[in-house]
């Protein structure tokens, strides 16, 4: 596909612009406001002045003139796939998508969601085609991690399946597996109780959070410890994926521990604000 929307471009919405455009797609990429379109393109122009140090990319300014990121919704309209990463938030993505249903003109162009666990049938039946609704969802950071999951709610046609399958395996180079529509999708499903756990672990004063992720690092080969990852993750993300699933199954194992609540609270949002479990330099 040549002409690929995003819409937010924080932390996903920026690596989910950069492996469309790597791989040869125009990316307009949405954001609410201009600095956060600023704090976006300085995102994107970091990471991939990184990529081509690293000998990772040739020529990372030809990539950088296929994005542009706007606060127009409007500059939209002509898009054949538009990924929204937004917050992750119900009703904003509910209202996203019914005015992405009345600016996105090609009745053929794919709306996909992003979204680490709200069902994709929420976001569906408020537009006028359902069957061109499904979640595609890239992990953190994207230009690393192969994974995207499928999610078609039960009124996406095949097609529309096929399609984004296409594009992810064919265009991006990614792995894709399919999901059915259910909060937290396979992977998070499973690694977001096991963040949940580790964080209930180090509130009752079990380990230190060093300890706890050197543990797992070192004692099960993980690339990084749960809260390190709750860390990249982002805490206000991690709390509201802990939400949709506890809202789906009603499973202890699901809530978010008050420690977490509180650190959201507290805007103590892991890597992206420099201060979680661990402090970071910015
Ligand atoms: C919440 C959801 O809905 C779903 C999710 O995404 S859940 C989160 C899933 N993500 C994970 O589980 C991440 C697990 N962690 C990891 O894979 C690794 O710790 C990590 C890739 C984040 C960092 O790896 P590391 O070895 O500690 O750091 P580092 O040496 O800096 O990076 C390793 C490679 O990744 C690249 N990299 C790291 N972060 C990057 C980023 N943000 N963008 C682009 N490339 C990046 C580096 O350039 C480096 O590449 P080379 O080896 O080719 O030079
Ligand atoms: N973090 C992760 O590891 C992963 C997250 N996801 C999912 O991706 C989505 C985005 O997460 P993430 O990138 O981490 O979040 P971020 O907070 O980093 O980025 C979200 C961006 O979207 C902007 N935004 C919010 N509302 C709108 C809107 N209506 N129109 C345009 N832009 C808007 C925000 O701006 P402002 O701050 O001004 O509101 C912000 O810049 C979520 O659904 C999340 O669950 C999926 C996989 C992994």
């Amino acid at each position: 596909m040549e002409r690929i929307g995003v819409v937010g471009g924080g932390l996903m919405g920026a690596g989910i612009a950069e492996v469309c455009a790597r791989a040869g797609s125009a990316v307009v990429v949405v954001e609410s406001e201009q600095t956060r379109a600023d704090d976006s393109r300085a995102r994107l122009e970091k990471s991939l002045r990184r990529a081509q140090e690293r000998g990772k990319l040739d020529d990372a300014e030809a990539v950088l003139q296929r994005i542009t990121v706007t606060t127009e919704l409007e500059d939209l309209a002509d898009r054949q796939l538009v990924v929204e990463a937004i917050v992750e938030d119900e009703s904003a993505k509910v209202d996203l998508f019914k005015r992405l249903d009345q600016i996105v003109t090609d009745q053929d162009a794919i709306l996909a969601s992003n979204t680490s666990s709200i069902p994709i049938m929420k976001l569906a039946t408020v537009t006028s085609r359902p069957s061109h609704v499904l979640g595609i969802h890239f992990f953190n950071p994207v230009p690393v991690l192969k994974l995207v999951e499928l999610v078609p709610s039960l009124m996406t046609a095949d097609e529309t399946t096929e399609r984004s399958r296409e594009y992810v395996e064919g265009s991006l180079g990614k792995n894709a597996i399919t999901c059915q529509d259910r909060a937290g999708f396979v992977v998070n499903a499973l690694l977001i109780p096991f963040v949940l756990s580790a964080i209930r672990m180090y509130e009752s004063g079990f380990a230190t959070a060093e300890d706890i992720d050197q543990g797992l690092v070192l004692g099960a080969a993980h690339p990084q410890g749960p809260l390190a990852l709750a860390d990249l993750i982002g805490l206000d993300t991690t709390m509201s994926v802990a939400q949709s699933l506890y809202e789906e199954f009603k499973e202890p194992l699901y809530a978010p521990p008050p420690l977490l609540a509180r650190m959201v609270d507290a805007g103590l949002l892991g890597r992206k604000v420099g201060r979680g479990f661990y402090t970071y330099d910015r």
